[in-house]
């Protein structure tokens, strides 16, 4: 398929190619400078890896989603992931007959009909959320992880399932911490050396081994006690409703496959929707402390079309365009996961004149995207407005969550999840910028980190009760 031209890019240097020119971290922001400099389709390479950059958001509908079975793989990875079991998850799993059977399973629960029998288990988290900011205001960042991470296992397995001695949440966090170190670039000599992985581990200076080898049973037995358990209460006919119970009934017959399948899309439920909507809501509190304008519209709406004697349900979705469209630019002003997950060309092709060889690697710059001052006036403003009236901006459809075969399953639920809890919190709250002892208003400086999910370090606001009515809202139940 050669006779096209490879897309512009940076110069390489021989042997190493571009690796000098790689960024050292929030490589969105390179890549954002990349697009000006080189066009919406760069490409470098990496010692001998080809890397396709994508900067504008219809070359990648016409790359990623037109072609979407060529685009439909991971890129390989570092040996120690794979060493670790972590390719038999959703997310790096090669697109191949399992992850379409991985794929078929999570459509069916996280569609937006099945989505829709999480709405009470949804409201019912906003409420402990609310608890939570009432009794802990200054701890918002963690109550907000953990209750947000405490309704996805019970979505997940169902309520009270696991003994206390199993924490999931707990043992997910570090395996996730595991994989973050894992997926280091040559963090590891057997990622250069990849024989190495041959070698026992009981040889010295195999330590490395040793760990990978640990890190694989426990990220087993986090993928299969919690199933084992849904399993035997399901038996007993004492499990109540959860991802897994549904899998179970619907499944038929169970082997070793099916089992693993709904063992490792569960997994990938707290895998793939923990960080990402915590984050999101996290950012929800920057932006109230940042623009109370917009904070002020909000509750407007809400009391004007809720009332002040209830909270805000997902019926009231259709009644709040500007709710609405406050989650739309939530999604737009920090989206979380700034280049989404690299892709991995399966074959040879040529691209609006260009050619995108089979293995490389192909990263969508969502970033970059979703700021792309050609369709967003002033886009670093947090604007609903921008989304509602005649003279509408265009709506980015699906873009925080990526593309073709490998979208993101579980975007209709971290959706729904987003606007019922912001509305409660919007109906209950006023958040605000604290103040120093003097009475002024103190200014924070926010990062945000650089990885696969991009989270803002902590800050502060003021959390409190909008009226005394709204504090018997919280309180109720
Ligand atoms: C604000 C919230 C979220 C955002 C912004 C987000 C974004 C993304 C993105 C960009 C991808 C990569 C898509 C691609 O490769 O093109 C992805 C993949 C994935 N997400 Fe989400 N996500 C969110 C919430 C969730 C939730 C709530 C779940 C599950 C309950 C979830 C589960 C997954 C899984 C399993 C994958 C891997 C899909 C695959 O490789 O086939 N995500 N997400």
């Amino acid at each position: 398929a050669r006779g096209a031209p490879l897309p512009p890019g940076p110069k390489p240097l021989p042997i190493i190619g571009n690796l000098r020119d790689k960024p050292a971290s929030h490589e969105w922001l390179t890549y954002s400078e990349w697009k000006r400099q080189y066009g919406p389709i760069v490409y470098v390479r990496m010692l001998h890896e080809d890397v396709i950059i994508i900067n504008e958001h219809k070359l990648a509908l016409e790359i990623l989603e037109k072609n979407s079975t060529v685009y439909a793989d991971r890129p390989p990875g570092q040996t120690m992931i794979d060493m670790i079991g972590w390719t038999n998850g959703v997310a790096f799993s090669p697109h191949g007959d399992r992850h379409r059977q991985y794929r078929k399973l999570l459509a069916g629960r996280l569609s937006p009909t099945a989505t829709k029998q999480s709405f009470e288990l949804q409201q019912s988290t906003a409420k402990s959320l609310l608890r939570e900011l009432l009794d802990h205001p200054e701890d918002f960042q963690e109550r907000i992880r953990d209750t947000l991470g405490n309704s996805l296992v019970t979505l997940t397995f169902g309520e009270n399932i696991l003994p206390r001695d199993f924490n999931y949440i707990e043992r997910a966090d570090d395996a996730h911490g595991k994989f973050s170190l894992a997926g280091t670039p040559y963090a590891f000599a057997v990622d250069f050396v990849p024989f190495l992985k041959y070698i026992p581990s009981w040889f010295p200076g195999m330590k490395w081994k040793r760990d990978a080898e640990a890190w694989r049973a426990e990220l087993l037995e986090l993928v299969r006690v919690p199933y084992e358990l849904v399993k035997a209460k399901m038996a007993q006919g004492t499990a109540g409703p959860s991802y897994v119970a549904k899998c179970l009934e619907t499944m038929g017959e169970l082997t070793a496959k099916t089992e693993s399948t709904i063992m490792w899309t569960a997994a990938s439920l707290y895998t793939g929707g923990s960080d990402t909507t915590a984050t999101s809501l996290t950012t929800f509190f920057l932006v109230m402390i940042l623009f109370p304008d917009v904070q002020a519209k909000a509750q407007e709406e809400i009391d004007r079309v809720v009332g002040t004697d209830r909270l805000p349900t997902h019926d009231d979705r259709a009644s709040l365009p500007y709710i609405n469209a406050l989650v739309k630019e939530l999604l737009r002003w920090r989206q979380v996961t700034p280049l989404g997950i690299t892709h991995c060309a399966r074959e040879d092709k040529i691209v609006e004149g260009y050619f995108i060889p089979k293995g490389a690697s192909v990263i969508a710059n969502i970033w970059e995207m979703l700021h792309d001052e050609n369709i967003y006036k002033d886009p670093f403003s947090f604007k609903p407005e921008r989304f509602l009236g005649p003279d509408a901006e265009p709506d980015y459809g699906n873009l925080p969550f990526g593309f073709g075969r490998r979208i993101c399953p579980g975007m209709h639920l971290a959706d729904a999840s987003l606007f019922v809890y912001t509305a409660t919190i919007l109906a209950s709250f006023n958040i605000g910028k604290p103040k120093d002892k003097e009475g002024n208003f103190i200014e924070q400086d926010v990062e945000y980190s650089t990885g696969i999910v991009s989270v803002p370090g902590p800050f502060s606001c003021t959390i409190k009760p909008r009226s005394p009515t709204a504090l018997a809202n919280i309180m109720r139940d």
